[in-house]
């Protein structure tokens, strides 16, 4: 059987800006006994997942082993799937390449494709809400590679998601850029009503975001923890080099044994 189904979207992007008292009951994505193969190979072999409301989940997992695959999925940009998919019919995706159109300025390119007007108005409040309010009327190429990401990122939040996928949006980042988007997002998130699938290589910014995070082996979620620290998160607080620790034995990196794999069951 092969169900890929939305739930009723949230209210127009005009909407003001707040984190509402959304019901947070249900689920934001249900799925069930997914797969997809290529050429006859189960990327993904019959995965499970469910996304609360409002659920910040990370997503880490080896190189190829479908992270991507499902985010795609999730998106609806690929439906070649068996099982039962369920997400919020209002998504929005950030890829690790911000994918701005060039000869399209700035805000034109954070509006693009909303229905209605081009609202200019509504584009400079979501670049004020990245730190990039005065931009809004240059071209794509004069901006960072830092500042084209937070672009993609007003793009994402203007559609107003229920549920935000983000496929490694800072893996192309310099250590210091990538740490100020990491804030920024976390921020975004706090502020927005949105449940967030983010893909990333880096633990620590699994753990320093999420509050909770899967790992992908096998073509399914092998392994799950809950990320139970206050935020902001103290990358140097015992805790939290724990589970990072821990998690990182979970991936077969560092010198952890499987003790320190137990410590997020
Ligand atoms: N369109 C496609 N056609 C054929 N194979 C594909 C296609 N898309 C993905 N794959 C294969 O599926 C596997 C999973 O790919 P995917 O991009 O989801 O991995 P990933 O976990 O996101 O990897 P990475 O962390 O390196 O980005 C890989 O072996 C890849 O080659």
């Amino acid at each position: 059987m092969t169900t890929y189904a939305t739930t009723p979207a949230a209210p127009d992007p005009a909407a003001p800006l707040r984190k509402g008292p959304a019901a947070h009951d249900g689920t934001a994505v249900h799925v069930r006994g997914l797969v997809r193969a290529f050429a006859g190979r189960r990327v993904i072999d019959g995965l499970d997942l469910d996304i609360r409301p409002g659920e910040f989940v990370a997503l880490l997992g080896h190189s190829g082993c479908g992270k991507s695959t499902l985010l795609r999925i999730l998106a609806g940009l690929d439906r070649d799937i068996e099982g039962a998919v369920t997400v919020p019919r209002r998504r929005a995706v950030a890829f690790q390449a911000p994918r701005l159109l060039p000869w399209k300025r700035v805000w034109r390119n954070v509006v693009l494709g909303l229905p209605g007007r081009a609202d200019r108005v509504l584009a400079e409040r979501y670049l004020a809400e990245v730190g990039l309010g005065q931009r809004a009327s240059v071209w794509p190429k004069t901006l960072s590679g830092g500042e084209a990401q937070r672009v993609s990122l007003a793009r994402a939040l203007v559609r107003r998601p229920d549920l935000l996928l983000l496929d490694e949006p800072f893996g192309a980042l310099d250590a210091l850029t990538r740490s100020t988007a990491q804030r920024l997002v976390g921020e975004l998130w706090a502020r927005h009503d949105c449940a967030v699938l983010l893909v990333t290589h880096d633990v620590e910014e699994a753990v320093l975001l999420a509050d909770r995070v899967l790992v992908m082996r096998d073509g399914g979620i092998a392994h799950e923890a809950a990320v139970d620290l206050p935020r902001p998160r103290d990358i140097g607080a015992p805790p939290f080099v724990a589970l990072r620790t821990a998690l990182l034995a979970q991936l077969g990196v560092g010198a952890t044994g499987p003790a320190a794999a137990d410590a997020t069951a």
